[in-house]
């Protein structure tokens, strides 16, 4: 087995009838680490979790996952993960201690004082019937069943959903210990911030396909800004059109707004040949680095990017 790779997908593809849901996916999650999976609704994130679980089948391609095939190994492949579903669904009558009792038993007996630590730290009532439950509520029932038994991959689906901030902030400590115990974790999301917080590196699908991989720290200095100049004296458009990197130049008067793409000297060489009273650039985050993904990378094919 190769113990680097946590989860690998090989060309991994799913077609529902001719509706595309994830098509020629190649992505590798390194063991140790926390991956987020980015894209918004209808990327194709369930489909590829579904498909790395063997809840789908793939039309083509394959996933490996913790070294066994996910079809062939299933049984132990769902004890040695965890594994938190987009959609919970309860349908019984079971307190939330009935419930995790029998998830604990089916994972090989966890320990009872581990389960309640989870809740408390969640402030779950365990008492409570689940299928009664808010849905922030259920949401806390399936985060204590997919790290009760401390398992070697964690695979979450929009994790936070439902959560409120401060019960999100719990979540990303439980993210960063799971982390530092040397276990990997795969987990989807929308909601940028939140990754941006815990991962080391995010992949971010749209439309199916698979559009770039990357270190959070990388995409933060790939951003694209928004820099505002306030000079002494009038300047003109001419000056700073045609920048490497610059585009979007507007000049009122004394004041430069642009959009720089990379680095920022070209753009303060130029603006240094006049006395620069005021230069603002808007920190770039990855929320806006992935809706220039999204909607700039039309042009860039089926490129992809992979950051080291
Ligand atoms: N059971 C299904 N039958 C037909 N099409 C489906 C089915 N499940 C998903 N799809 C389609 O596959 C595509 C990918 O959906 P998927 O649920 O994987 O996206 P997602 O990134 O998880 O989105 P969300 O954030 O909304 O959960 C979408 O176009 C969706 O409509």
């Amino acid at each position: 087995m190769d113990t680097d790779v946590a989860v690998r997908a090989e060309e991994l593809t799913k077609f529902y009838g001719s509706r595309r849901g994830i098509e020629g996916l190649d992505l590798e999650v390194r063991s140790g680490e926390v991956m987020g999976f980015l894209g918004p609704n209808g990327a194709g994130k369930t489909t590829t979790i579904r498909l790395l679980l063997d809840f789908l089948r793939p039309t083509r391609g394959r996933a490996t996952v913790l070294g066994m095939n996910p079809r062939r190994d299933k049984e132990l492949l769902h004890q040695r993960i965890g594994y938190l579903p987009g959609e919970l669904s309860f349908p019984g009558r079971e307190s939330a201690a009935d419930l995790l009792r029998f998830f604990a038993a089916a994972r090989g007996g966890v320990g009872w004082a581990r389960v309640t630590a989870l809740a408390e730290r969640l402030e779950l009532d365990l008492s409570r019937p689940v299928r009664a439950m808010s849905k922030g509520n259920k949401q806390k029932v399936g985060l204590v069943q997919a790290f009760m038994h401390e398992p070697a991959l964690l695979v979450l689906d929009e994790p936070t959903s439902g959560l409120d901030p401060l019960m999100q902030q719990e979540f990303l400590a439980m993210v960063r210990e799971a982390r530092a115990a040397g276990q990997t974790v795969f987990m989807s999301s929308h909601v940028l911030a939140e990754v941006q917080q815990v991962a080391d590196r995010v992949a971010i699908v749209r439309d199916g396909r698979l559009a770039a991989v990357e270190r959070v720290e990388s995409l933060g200095r790939r951003a694209v800004r928004v820099v505002e100049i306030h000079f002494d004296d009038p300047v003109t458009v001419d000056e700073f059109t045609g920048l490497p990197g610059v585009s979007d130049v507007v000049v009122e008067g004394p004041v430069l707004r642009c959009t720089v793409d990379g680095r920022l000297s070209p753009l303060v060489k130029a603006a240094a040949r006049h006395e620069v009273v005021d230069l603002l650039s808007a920190e770039p985050d990855l929320e806006e680095t992935f809706l220039s993904y999204y909607y700039h990378a039309e042009g860039a094919g089926d490129a992809v990017r992979t950051g080291a």
